[in-house]
């Protein structure tokens, strides 16, 4: 696939430090390809400890300026750039699509999602207001300051590159932090992409910086630099421990957005149609590859027949293709590694009993491209129930009554994102208070939005992104006690 843009000048290869997008000081570069066709899009700079290092000093400075400045001046900084984002919009998706392989449709929404959240903190910047405290005597004046947490670092995925990297950055700013950016190595150019609409915005050097390559090196530093005093991180549960524990020696703060295993029921008073459609959205978006996609659809079962041939056929509707091609619906994986792993699970519940309904294996186009799946007959013993699928793989699991859905459903480590479709309010009340998670979906599939708070509980992670409660990961609460006023 030929990346042609309207602005050449926003693919980036090199990281940006201080103000200066520079090579890596060992020279060396890694490769960037589209899992579409395995074409070679670019050469990014590979850097290590040495640039992450440069990153922490550069930001620690800045940072020092960058709290100076006001709320209604970190607005419209992040304004600008939102509208740069905007303007640029096509040209985002493009190079998404090329590195990621989402189609051109969704990518489109991506950039749009992410560029909300750049307006949302423009916004709640100056919002951030402190507290005065009735004082125990008369001679004490109590209240409360909040300030920013300082140089933050941010690690992201390749899943969402585009938007995961605004939803860190975003808060960060309007804090009034500055940060360091490890982004995905399969997915960088979106994120550089990004930071080159920064520094047009007028982003101050060393406030927003950027390197990707040697990801434990740079990670490694980090999560120790004593100059960095938050990690938020976007990944994989697995990941997110390790980043916890290094950062303990330090004592960072830290928000982890992490895996997911989410439930989705249909109980038999649910709209079927509604449930099908809800679930190709959850199910199938990114190609099942987001951390709260339906992962086991329970099914009540005086509707299971129903609802699986209504699915079937939504499945078999998708088109299969490299994301580029107008029509396509499902593009592929990000990589050969990830459609292998999706396929082991599925052919771990074959292994145990489980019906292919449709799909079930690698698509003919070869590569990373995995064939859209429905499963049936399957059990709570099979790796599709207790791990995190991250394909385009739905299993259906049966279930009798609303306590044994609950169970199936809080019957994992994982706590990121639920969802149920009935129309039955006291069951509705029930069952949404009883989910362990921290988002539901109630006759939704698509939850995510710029205004609502986006996290999870148990080993999905901590902190929230997002909404009026996401600049709090960002804050610092400091209380002034001042005494002697008393004439
Ligand atoms: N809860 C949420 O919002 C999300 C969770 N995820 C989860 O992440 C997984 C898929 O995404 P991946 O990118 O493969 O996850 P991953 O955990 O392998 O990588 C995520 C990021 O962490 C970096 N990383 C990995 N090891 C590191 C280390 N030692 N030090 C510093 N950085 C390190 C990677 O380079 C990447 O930038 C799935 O489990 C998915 O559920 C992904 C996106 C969103
Ligand atoms: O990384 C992800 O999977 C995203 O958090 C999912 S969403 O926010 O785009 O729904």
């Amino acid at each position: 696939m030929t990346l042609t843009l309207n602005n050449p000048d926003l693919l980036r290869n090199l990281a940006h430090i201080d103000g200066q997008w520079v090579f890596a000081k060992s020279g060396e570069t890694f490769p960037v390809h589209n899992p579409a066709d395995g074409t070679l899009i670019s050469e990014v700079a590979y850097c290590g400890a040495t640039e992450a290092a440069q990153m922490v000093d550069a930001a620690h400075r800045a940072q020092q300026q960058w709290a100076k400045t006001t709320a209604k001046e970190r607005a419209a900084f992040l304004r600008d750039w939102y509208n740069l984002l905007l303007e640029n919009r096509e040209d985002l998706a493009r190079i998404l699509t090329a590195e990621q392989g989402k189609p051109l449709a969704e990518a489109r929404n991506e950039i749009t999602y992410g560029a909300n959240f750049l307006e949302w903190f423009a916004e709640e910047a100056k919002r951030i207001y402190g507290d005065l405290i009735p004082a125990p005597s008369s001679d004490k004046r109590l209240m409360v300051i909040k300030q920013p947490v300082g140089v933050v670092a941010c690690i992201t995925p390749w899943n969402f590159p585009s938007a995961m990297l605004a939803r860190k950055v975003a808060p960060a700013i309007a804090a009034g932090c500055a940060v360091v950016c490890k982004p995905a190595s399969a997915t960088p150019l979106s994120a550089l992409a990004l930071v080159a609409l920064a520094e047009q915005a007028g982003a101050p050097p060393g406030l927003i910086n950027i390197a990707a390559g040697d990801t434990a090196a740079i990670g490694d530093e980090l999560t120790t630099n004593p100059l960095v005093r938050k990690v938020t991180f976007t990944g994989s549960t697995e990941v997110g421990k390790q980043l916890m524990a290094a950062c303990a020696s330090t004592v960072k703060r830290t928000s982890m957005e992490l895996g997911g295993n989410a439930p989705f029921i249909v109980f038999d008073d649910a709209d079927l149609d509604a449930a099908v459609a809800g679930a190709m959205a959850s199910k199938y978006r990114n190609a099942g590859q987001t951390c709260v996609c339906a992962n086991r659809i329970l099914v009540q079962a005086g509707v299971y027949d129903a609802f699986a041939e209504k699915l079937h056929t939504a499945v078999k509707a998708l088109q299969v293709g490299p994301g580029d091609q107008d029509d396509v619906t499902l593009g592929p994986l990000v990589d050969k590694k990830a459609a292998e792993k999706v396929c082991n699970l599925i052919d771990d519940a074959v292994a145990k009993g489980a019906q292919v309904m449709t799909g079930g294996g690698l698509d003919a186009l070869g590569g990373s491209f995995v064939q859209p799946t429905i499963l049936t007959g399957v059990n709570n013993r099979m790796r599709v129930f207790t791990e995190e699928i991250f394909g385009p793989v739905a299993p259906l699991f049966k279930f009798n009554s609303d306590q044994e859905a609950v169970q199936m459903a809080n019957d994992t480590e994982f706590g990121l994102a639920a969802y149920f479709y009935s129309r039955d309010i006291g069951r509705i009340w029930r069952v949404a208070e009883q989910l362990e998670y921290g988002i539901v979906g109630i006759n939704e599939g698509i939850i995510s939005n710029e205004m609502a708070p986006f996290g999870g509980v148990k080993h999905s992670g901590q902190g929230r992104e997002g909404s009026k409660y996401g600049l709090d990961d960002y804050l610092e609460i400091k209380y002034l006690c001042v005494s002697g006023i008393d004439a």
